[in-house]
């Protein structure tokens, strides 16, 4: 099986590691780039491809290249060949347009723009900085450091691995030299990276000859290092999760670092947004204003984002800051990289079509997941250091494990060098993953975008991704881990079925020529401007006089709801100005209500019952989906079997087995709108985006019946079992449009299914939501109704968030909606697809949770254009009145 698929994509491959070999020469980085000359030849023969120029000599002989790495020493056979990129490219040239490579981007290398070390830094910083090795810095750099300096606020907004560390660690560390008393506060988004940042500034502050005491106070801090750090700390490393619940609240154990707080650093601020962001921003607005009120000082920021379309902006909103300069101008070097589209599915015009497996593909060989083990594999093979982005933590577990598959037909000594790596794995492991990455005992990594951060896994060569990350900003943050310092590089995107990733592949230029989306933060959420004003009352009086220009206008609204529930009194004989505001709540710490990432608390513990060992801890919400009694459960690659689920303890027992299928759940899921029946809510005729659209609370319940047994590979159904446990509620958020009842009858006088008709229009709005939010794909759901189904749906096009808590993205989709509708609607209609179930490349989803069963394309268009009148003449009707 292997060699068939071997042969197909022998010419790719070939081409790939050719390139990537000439490209690793040049900076003398040992590579074997290892191929059957045979094998291509047949395939050349089978494909019918004339082969003009001669063969050469030297190509019929074993060509490898020095080197020294063991993994590619590991793999040398006879049979490994490398072909000259001449007859490469001549062959792929012969190739026309049935290849799967549907594009090649090549980027090129970019050379430094070098600024001298500014004489206005002290010895002790420009020795520093020679004991890195640094002796000149990129132009940014300085730019940069000058300006935070001369006090002024600044985003750095530069590529990955552009040296954005030293746009804050070189003027931090040199305020903090020159004034032994000065202090900085750095927030990083994740305890990985904020480890990874004290390894790099305790390296740093070797060469100063004050010391500076570094900490980071975190929730994996101890009792004696917390205390130590407040008493001693003069850069204290920590997140926006300890500032809200540890250090705001109790500000006063933290006087020293806030009476001298002179930076405060932001790194990788594109993280924030959606909820965290706009959490975030009432955080720092509750730490300038305390600075401001209590301590009489205002700190300077410094930002380091990924680039975006409005890094200014977005910063600027996240602290509430009136100027803040821009360094965008990126001139640290970067290395060739080709960037290439790699799309299985352009095969299927030349295959016959047999039944689709899990991805939607029509069979194993032509799977975009199986295409992405094949070349992972061949990257290790040929000593290529790699890591393989995957959408999800299922995706990341099943390529791991085909990718084993293959190795150990063909390399079986690399199976243990590789390792999947996603959030749910304990942090130890995952520590552990990093440091035998970055040390070289592994050289492959399949991941989740948890490891899309800039955590120094060291040098790598090659990444691949499976299906469209959810943001082009995320393709490229991914795509940017590899190739640092200089190295070449080579990016493959793998698409799988689905309209967006065939949209890029049919128009790559969307996805390399377009600027990079916005980051949106909501920081006048009056719902959570209530909630962090609560906390700011608690830690010292609010006035209007003085926090408007903190919280903004929300400011009256919210004190006058805070007051009617009770949390907060005044002196109401005084005029409102003059009023002070205290805390007065039930809760003794009312940040202690407020969870600012919608991470879920309760969590299963998975674990392995021979070994007794603690496998991961799965979040709630998803446990009933993963680790049911009798469930097929994936953890690095291997099968268990999971033997008992106990709901009481929370446990899931398991055992490794060696298994031929996979489960999946029979369920259903509910979704209740809080105020949900109002198809048309009041409107303000100034709103900017005219929609009827709404976004409100709901409660998501699902229901678990059964499960079915699938054949691995063909995906046939072995049997269906049936299922006890209870259901599950949440509270979320969901974005909707009512449907007008009229069309409902219009849609059924065709004979067409109208709950087909709002499922296939709610699958086509969700492929078409990352053109205009940046999210996951796994942020939002449908309502899915099946075959089966009695369950009343109301008439509406709805999303939800399937985060417990919601994330903040229906709030964001809101606006957008009859934008997403008319992206819908051309979706449908410019799909050249025949049938009433359309397509995975219009209105069938790979994670429809009921497979897509319930279905009608005819019925959607109907019912999105019916819609679209209906707003139109809606809001025709609503000026009129005005
Ligand atoms: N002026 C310079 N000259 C030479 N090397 C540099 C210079 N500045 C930074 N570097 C090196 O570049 C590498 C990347 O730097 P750094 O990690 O700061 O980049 P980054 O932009 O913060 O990356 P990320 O986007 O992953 O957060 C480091 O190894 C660093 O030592």
């Amino acid at each position: 099986m292997f060699s068939a698929v071997r042969k197909r994509d022998i010419l790719f491959k070939t081409y790939v590691c050719e390139a990537v070999r000439k490209l690793m020469g040049k900076s003398g980085n040992a590579l074997q780039v290892l191929f059957s000359l045979d094998d291509l030849l047949t395939f050349v023969k089978k494909a019918g491809i004339t082969w003009s120029g001669n063969l050469p000599e030297s190509s019929k002989k074993c060509f490898t290249s020095s080197s020294s790495s063991r993994s590619s020493q590991a793999r040398c056979s006879e049979r490994d060949q490398l072909l000259p990129i001449e007859m490469v490219q001549h062959l792929l040239k012969g190739m026309g347009s049935n290849g799967q490579m549907v594009h090649i981007e090549e980027i090129r290398a970019r050379k430094a723009q070098y600024a001298d070390i500014p004489d206005e830094l002290s010895t002790n910083t420009k020795s520093a900085l020679e004991c890195m090795g640094i002796n000149k810095l990129y132009t940014h750099q300085a730019e940069s450091i000058m300006a935070s300096l001369k006090g002024r606020n600044v985003v750095v907004a530069t590529m990955t691995s552009s040296g954005k560390s030293l746009c804050y660690n070189v003027p931090v560390l040199e305020a903090l030299s020159q004034n032994l008393q000065a202090c900085a506060l750095y927030l990083f988004p994740t305890k990985a990276l904020a480890q990874d940042q004290l390894r790099a500034l305790l390296a740093m502050k070797k060469a100063y000859d004050t010391d500076i005491n570094i900490g980071v106070y975190d929730g994996d801090t101890c009792h004696e290092e917390r205390m130590l750090h407040r008493s001693d700390a003069r850069l204290l490393i920590t997140n926006p999760d300890m500032l809200h619940l540890s250090i705001l609240p109790y500000h006063g154990q933290f006087s020293r670092i806030l009476t001298n707080l002179r930076f405060v650093v932001i790194d990788e601020a594109h993280m924030y947004k959606g909820a965290l962001g706009c959490h975030t921003a009432l955080i720092l607005r509750r730490l300038r204003r305390l600075c401001s009120h209590v301590y009489g000082t205002d700190p300077s920021f410094v930002f380091s984002t990924a680039t975006s379309a409005n890094p200014r902006e977005h910063c600027m909103e996240l602290a509430n800051l009136s100027t803040l300069e821009l360094i965008e101008n990126d001139r640290s070097p970067s290395s060739e990289k080709q960037f290439i589209l790699w799309n299985p599915s352009s095969l299927k015009s030349v295959q016959n079509e047999t039944g689709r497996d899990i991805n939607g593909s029509a069979d194993k060989s032509i799977s975009p997941i199986f295409t992405v083990a094949c070349l992972f594999a061949e990257m290790v093979q040929h000593g290529l250091r790699c890591i393989a982005f995957c959408k999800s933590r299922k995706l990341t577990e099943l390529v791991l494990s085909y990718t084993r598959e293959i190795l150990q037909e063909t390399a079986p000594n690399l199976i243990d060098k590789i390792s999947a790596y996603r959030a749910g794995y304990i942090p130890e492991e995952r520590r552990k993953i990093e440091r035998d990455f970055f040390g070289g005992e592994l050289c492959g990594i399949a991941a989740t975008n948890a490891l899309e951060l800039g955590i120094d896994v060291g040098h790598i060569d090659a990444t691949l991704h499976l299906g469209f990350p959810g943001s082009i900003a995320s393709l490229w943050q991914q795509a940017g881990r590899s190739g640092r310092r200089e190295k070449a590089s080579l990016a493959v995107y793998v698409a799988f079925e689905s309209p967006l990733d065939q949209y890029f592949m049919k128009y790559p230029r969307k996805l390399f020529g377009s600027p990079i989306e916005c980051c949106h933060i909501d920081a006048q959420n009056l719902q959570v401007v209530e909630q962090h004003l609560a906390c700011a009352a608690f830690e010292h009086p609010l006035s209007l006089k003085y926090d408007e220009n903190h919280f903004g206008p929300a400011l009256s609204t919210a004190l006058v709801s805070l007051k009617n529930k009770g949390s907060i009194t005044c002196n109401l004989t005084h005029d409102d100005s003059a009023r002070i505001w205290s805390y007065i709540g039930k809760e003794k710490m009312p940040a202690r209500g407020i969870s600012i990432r919608a991470i879920e608390t309760v969590r299963y513990k998975v674990i392995d019952t021979r070994q007794n060992d603690l496998l991961e801890e799965i979040e709630e919400s998803k446990a009933f989906f993963q680790v049911y009694e009798g469930a097929v459960y994936l953890h690095q690659g291997k099968s268990y079997l999971v033997k008992e689920l106990n709901i009481s303890e929370k446990i899931a027992w398991c055992q490794q087995a060696h298994v031929n299928y996979y489960t999946k759940t029979r369920d259903y899921t509910d979704v209740h709108v809080m105020g949900g029946d109002t198809a048309y809510p009041v409107m303000a005729c100034n709103q900017t985006k005219r929609t009827t659209a709404q976004a409100r609370s709901c409660t998501v319940t699902t229901t678990w019946f059964g499960f079915r047994r699938m054949a691995r590979g063909s995906n046939r159904v072995l049997d269906t079992i049936d299922l006890s446990l209870p259901s599950y509620s949440y509270e979320s958020q969901a974005a909707w449009i009512g449907v007008p009842q009229s069309l409902k009858k219009s849609v059924e006088d065709m004979g067409f299914s109208f709950q087909g008709g709002l499922h296939a229009a709610s699958h086509a709005l969700l492929h078409v939501v990352p053109l205009y939010v940046r999210c996951n794909y796994s942020d939002l759901a449908p309502e899915c109704p099946n075959l089966h189904d009695n369950r009343y749906f109301p008439e509406r096009i709805l999303v939800y968030e399937q985060h417990p808590g919601g994330t903040g993205v229906s709030k964001q989709v809101q606006p957008y909606f009859s934008e997403l509708l008319n992206a819908a609607l051309e979706l449908l209609t410019s799909c050249s697809c025949h049938g009433y179930t359309g397509c995975p490349n219009c209105v069938q989803s790979v994670v429809c949770h009921e497979y897509n069963e319930v279905i009608h394309k005819e019925a959607a268009i109907m019912i999105i254009k019916g819609v679209l009148v209906a707003e139109k003449s809606y809001f025709a009707e609503l000026d009129n009145c005005s």
